[in-house]
């Protein structure tokens, strides 16, 4: 598929059992003249910790909300954990926790609350929607703000809230859009710590980023996305290839390298 750019590995040891975390097929999406997803083929092992990267506007929330079952595609199919996104919806949607870009929550309900209201729309028993909310309050730091309302948290007290509502289910499959966006150093790791938990019990976080370094340092499979479609994926050494950091191998695999950086703005800076 040379459209598709270089597959770098199959899908990496899963056994043929276990159905992949996520299959997309001839995936597309437009907006009016806009192709924001250009027919996207990929798959993405149970297990993993994945991270989708991508210049501004390569598609991937796109990519991301189709896969949720947030967007409906103009072509194309997805399973999640081997269940057809579109036909089976219920089925999927039991089996994923979301953290989507610009996040809306319930503003007027407490942290607290708000997990309490999740966890019993997943349809857990109520004593075990206060023990896991519990647990997910204290390790994310969010036990002294949990009678607070959630419309008057910071920018990263959402995100967590928000991660606390996508893991209360302990869902097979976690899919999170830019979630160390306005997160402070102290809770980015604690969040990290979480993932890394949730991943080495088997399960598979999705997420997107810009911060190579980050999924640099998460990430055992990534997946490279531009102009709407999937540049690189596999496990993470094998798309760095010879490049000395991930951060070299996507400027060369979306072609930026050596793009003008700021030369054309003679007049910025300098003495008035
Ligand atoms: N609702 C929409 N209406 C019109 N165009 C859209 C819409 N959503 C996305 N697009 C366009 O589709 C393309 C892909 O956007 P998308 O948000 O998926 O990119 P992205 O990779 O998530 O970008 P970023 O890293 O900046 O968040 C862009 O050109 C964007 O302008």
């Amino acid at each position: 598929m040379p459209e598709q750019g270089r597959e770098v590995d199959a899908v990496g040891g899963t056994p043929e059992a276990a159905p992949p975390a996520v299959r997309v097929e001839g995936l597309g999406k437009r907006f009016g003249e806009q192709v924001a997803v250009a027919g996207v083929d990929l798959v993405l092992p149970a297990g993993r910790f994945v991270g989708l990267v991508g210049p501004n506007g390569a598609g991937k929330t796109t990519t991301l909300s189709m896969v949720t079952g947030l967007l409906r595609p103009d072509q194309g199919r997805v399973e999640v954990a081997g269940h057809d996104v579109w036909r089976d919806p219920a089925a999927v949607k039991a089996r994923i926790g979301v953290l989507p870009e610009g996040l809306r929550l319930f503003e007027r309900l407490s942290g607290r609350e708000l997990l309490a209201y999740t966890g019993r729309l997943r349809g857990l028993p109520g004593a075990e929607v206060d023990k896991r909310a519990t647990q997910l309050l204290d390790v994310l730091d969010l036990a002294g703000s949990q009678h607070k309302l959630v419309i008057d948290y910071s920018t990263g007290m959402r995100k967590k809230i928000g991660l606390a509502a996508a893991l209360l289910h302990n869902p097979e499959v976690l899919f999170l859009d830019e979630p160390f966006e306005g997160v402070d150093p102290v809770s980015a790791q604690t969040i990290r710590g979480v993932l890394e938990r949730y991943t080495a019990s088997g399960a598979t976080v999705v997420f997107s980023s810009h911060v190579m370094e980050l999924v640099e340092s998460l990430c055992d499979w990534v997946a490279v996305m531009a102009a709407g479609r999937i540049r690189a994926h596999g496990p993470l050494a094998e798309v760095r290839g010879d490049a000395p950091t991930l951060q070299r191998a996507f400027l060369e695999l979306v072609g930026a390298q050596g793009r003008d950086a700021g030369e054309s703005l003679d007049w910025l800076g300098g003495a008035r």
